[in-house]
């Protein structure tokens, strides 16, 4: 299988400013995303997995190294076919749930009868039925995140990032909402990388989970979940769902107290 995506030597160095010394936040990184393959990237706090997103979404530059998307090399620009989702709830208060999903596509000029119908199919899909003309204050924190997460399909990705898209949800609804994810995996073939805290979340969702090492984040070891593609949250019951999970701390655990030391140090 090919890959999607493919980092060559990635590294992220923040400029210091004001008299501050520059911070070397990631890499050098190498990693190649398979087409169709749900990743997930776990780490230690401050070791640059949001950065890693931002390059790869063409937010912020790399310092050094090569970004490959779709065969096409990138330079801290927004690639075709990527669709990113923050975890902040970054809906549109001044809208409804119908134009919220819509906004991409009426900025691409689609017409309104093609917008109907894909916001129709959407809301359906995300489960906000009856919510259409609902403004997102009058939605809960999950189904505002659904909204967000169908804005962003609306555009079809190919290439699908999330950095902790589901971080302010209480556990049920992140399992739920796990699931739905997972759903729209299927149904689109996307390529998805998702940043998460969760270790869960990470063995539940992903076909892959990188490991990051605390910062400079570098990618320590991949482990495979081999689970099934119609795989869905069940999976938490099972014996190797557990095992995987602690494997993942065990390669985690060490990394994470050196961040926690470097923070101490550094007060
Ligand atoms: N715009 C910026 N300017 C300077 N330093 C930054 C900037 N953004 C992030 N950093 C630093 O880069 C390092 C990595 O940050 P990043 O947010 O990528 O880590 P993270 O792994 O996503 O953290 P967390 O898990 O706590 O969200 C941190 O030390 C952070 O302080």
């Amino acid at each position: 299988m090919s890959a999607y995506c493919e980092l060559r030597n990635v590294t992220r160095v923040y400029p210091g400013n004001a008299g501050q010394p520059a911070l070397h936040a990631l890499g050098p990184i190498n990693l190649e995303l398979e087409a169709g393959k749900f990743y997930s990237v776990v780490g230690p706090s401050g070791c640059g997995k949001s950065t890693l997103l931002e390059v790869i979404a063409g937010l912020a530059p790399a310092s050094d190294g090569e970004v490959i998307i779709n065969g096409r090399p990138i330079h801290g620009e927004v690639a075709d076919g990527v669709g990113v989702v923050f975890q902040d709830d970054a809906s549109f208060p001044w809208l409804t749930v119908r134009d919220n999903i819509a906004f991409g596509l009426r900025r691409q000029g689609v017409d309104e009868t093609t917008i109907a119908r894909k916001v129709d199919d959407a809301i359906r899909l995300m489960g906000l039925n009856g919510f259409d003309n609902a403004y997102p204050a009058q939605l809960s924190g999950g189904m505002r995140q659904r909204v967000c997460i169908a804005r962003t399909l609306m555009l079809e990705p190919q290439l699908i990032l999330l950095d902790e898209p589901f971080g302010a949800l209480d556990q049920q609804t992140r399992l739920l909402m796990g699931d739905e994810l997972l759903n729209l995996w299927r149904e689109t073939n996307a390529t998805v990388l998702l940043i998460t805290h969760a270790l869960d979340e990470a063995t539940m969702l992903s076909d892959k989970v990188c490991v990051m090492s605390a910062r400079p984040g570098i990618l320590l070891d991949t482990v495979e979940t081999g689970w099934p593609r119609d795989r869905d949250s069940r999976i938490v019951s099972k014996p190797e769902f557990g095992e995987l999970t602690s494997r993942l701390w065990a390669l985690l655990r060490e990394e994470s107290l050196k961040a926690m030391d470097i923070k101490q140090r550094t007060g």
